[in-house]
């Protein structure tokens, strides 16, 4: 079989997949082959991390473990109703490309075992006649074979498709799963999801974390003078800057309504303060007019909590902390940057 025109990285990931999960004894779960399909496709080094671990204790994995790998990695997606669907449609594909695996392989079995009984037959006392019958045996039986692998072939090309575009479409959500639709910019359960790994990874390295905490400043006064939808743009303007305001290694999240948050990598708190206050009087000197009427907006203007993690304080003392300085500059009269207290440790 040739698989070299298969379209890439799917098929390879396929081919590499369905061996290894049979050699560690790991049932042909739909399940089971999102996880393993990660695996090999390389996109995931936590994953496969966590995989190299359990066998190297042992070559054979239970049920439980598998299950366990699947739940760590994969469960959140289970509130998604269309990745369900997703799921259930990789079910099928995989239930049926696996089944006719399994009867053209049954099907190959039986016709050598076919050959092997006709080759028995021919000996030097046949007639002619016996000859051309055993030939045409073994003829009909390669012919058959032969059809049996293309068929294999393509239904797998098939299937190879199918998943791509199951692939697709699941990345794409994925990315929908984390983005905020008004803004475009991270959400906080993407915010949350990178602020809880950076900082377990901070534990160890001790590399320089901070966080922003920013807040539109009597953004009520706006909604109730010109209207939500307004809000809304002056929402999508401040997005802009915040995350012109950054390198790309840094994320900015809409953490919620008029609420953002910005993770600062090798960054030190300093440097952090710097930024926020930076991004701060660039919001102040904007001029935000009405689109339909050219209104301005008055003075728009942003309070800012900054904080340092320190390692081995956890994640949510280190959020706490950066929320407690955002307060302290609401309380200070806004507009201004405040630095978190020190962790109680
Ligand atoms: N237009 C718009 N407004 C929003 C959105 N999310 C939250 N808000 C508004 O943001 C405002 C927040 O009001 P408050 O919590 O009282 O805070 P504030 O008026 O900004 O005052 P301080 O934070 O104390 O400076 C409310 O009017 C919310 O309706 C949104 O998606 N669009």
């Amino acid at each position: 079989m040739d698989y070299s025109e298969l379209s890439d990285k799917a098929a390879e990931n396929m081919r590499l997949a369905l061996p290894l999960m049979k050699k560690h004894g790991v049932p042909m779960t739909p399940d089971n082959y999102a996880v393993w399909y990660e695996h090999v496709s390389g996109a995931n080094a936590e994953l496969s991390e966590k995989l190299q671990a359990m066998l190297t204790d042992n070559p054979i994995l239970t049920e439980s473990q598998c299950t366990g790998v699947y739940e760590q990695f994969f469960n959140v997606e289970k509130e998604l109703v269309q990745v369900v669907e997703m799921r259930q449609e990789l079910a099928r594909l995989l239930k049926e490309v696996i089944s006719f695996v399994y009867s053209t392989v049954a099907q190959t079995d039986r016709s050598n075992n076919h050959l092997a009984e006709l080759l028995t037959r021919i000996n030097r006392d046949m007639s002619p006649q016996e000859v051309h019958e055993v030939v045409e045996q073994i003829l009909d039986e390669t012919r058959q074979a032969m059809s049996n692998g293309e068929q294999l072939t393509e239904r797998l090309n098939t299937a190879v498709a199918e998943v791509q575009t199951l692939k697709k479409e699941l990345d794409q959500s994925k990315r929908e799963a984390k983005t905020d639709t008004l803004t475009g910019l991270a959400n906080r359960k993407a915010f949350d999801e990178l602020v809880t790994k950076v900082t377990q990874d901070a534990d160890n390295s001790g590399l320089d974390v901070c966080i922003l905490f920013c807040d539109l400043d009597i953004f009520k006064e706006v909604n109730d003078k010109h209207g939500h939808l307004v809000g809304d743009q002056v929402l999508k303007v401040v997005s802009n800057t915040l995350k012109d305001s950054v390198k790309g290694r840094d994320l900015v999240a809409r953490y919620g309504g008029e609420e953002f948050s910005i993770i600062l990598l090798n960054t030190s708190l300093q440097n952090a303060k710097i930024l926020a206050d930076n991004i701060r009087k660039e919001i102040a000197s904007k001029r935000i007019q009405r689109k339909d009427t050219r209104e301005s907006l008055g003075q728009i203007t942003m309070s800012f909590g900054v904080a340092r993690y320190v390692p081995t304080e956890g994640v949510e003392s280190f959020m706490q902390r950066a929320d407690r300085a955002l307060y302290m500059s609401k309380r200070k009269g806004r507009n201004c940057v405040s630095e978190a207290p020190p962790p109680i440790i």
